[in-house]
């Protein structure tokens, strides 16, 4: 591991939400010069509330910006747990309301017969992320690459076309109820133009730190951005 990786750190999850949504705003605004819309990588979880409800104060053409999960527990949108909601709640308010959330979740039987009307939407949003906003879990995980899960090896592939795999996490304290995931794939997201990694607590530093050491990567999956991507804006804040 490219150990000159470094984790920048804020005073305060505030600070932190406001200098994220500033390189936010700069990737976002630099995209909508290019082209006609931008395409804003959301993870869910809990970590990136602050960064969304940051951003729907900004003045960005919100209307010109697709939001792709970057993966989804396979519950319906409006149900406990679902990243979907979590980010129309925190993001799709204020000025960014006409910003435009694509979910994964859709009524397939499992996240496993959703893969293929996923990469559909999301090859629909647009061939290339702008930013990608990843969290992590205290097991190592970050999207839904968690540890030694089934459908570990497809989501961390790295092949141009795969950009969406069915996952089955192990039960565990992070992954709870939600087990069945789908999730963008490693070859997707590193393409993104910036990445950036929030964790929030001592807990996860600590966590974070073990990852940037050497060892297998099915053991801490958030390693495998952190080789693909050495240049990946890590933030903490206490
Ligand atoms: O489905 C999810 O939970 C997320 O997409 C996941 O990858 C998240 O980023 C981490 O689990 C951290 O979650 P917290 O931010 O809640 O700690």
């Amino acid at each position: 591991m490219d150990n000159k990786i470094e984790i920048i750190s804020f005073e305060s999850r505030q600070q932190m939400a406001e200098r994220v949504a500033d390189l936010v705003e700069v990737h976002l605004s630099r995209a909508l010069l290019e082209r006609k819309t931008a395409q804003l990588a959301a993870s869910g979880g809990s970590t990136p509330a602050g960064l969304y409800k940051t951003l729907a104060e900004r003045d960005v053409a919100w209307d010109r910006v697709m939001v792709p999960l970057v993966d989804e527990r396979w519950v319906a949108p409006g149900e406990p747990g679902s990243n979907e909601t979590f980010v129309r709640k925190m993001l799709q308010q204020n000025k960014a309301q006409k910003a435009q959330i694509v979910g994964l979740w859709s009524d397939s039987a499992s996240s496993s017969d959703g893969v293929d009307v996923a990469a559909e939407k999301l090859n629909d949003a647009g061939a290339e992320l702008d930013v990608a906003i990843l969290g992590m879990g205290n097991d190592g995980h970050t999207a839904s690459w968690f540890p030694h899960a089934e459908g570990l090896e497809t989501a961390l592939s790295e092949e141009d076309g795969a950009i969406v795999a069915a996952v089955k996490a192990k039960e565990s304290e992070v992954t709870g109820s939600h087990l069945d995931r789908l999730t963008m794939t490693l070859g997707h997201v590193k393409r993104a133009r910036c990445v950036c990694l929030l964790i929030t607590g001592d807990e996860k530093k600590a966590t974070l730190q073990r990852a940037i050491e050497r060892g297998p990567i099915e053991e801490m999956p958030v390693r495998a951005i952190l080789n693909a991507r050495p240049d990946i804006w890590i933030c903490w804040a206490p």
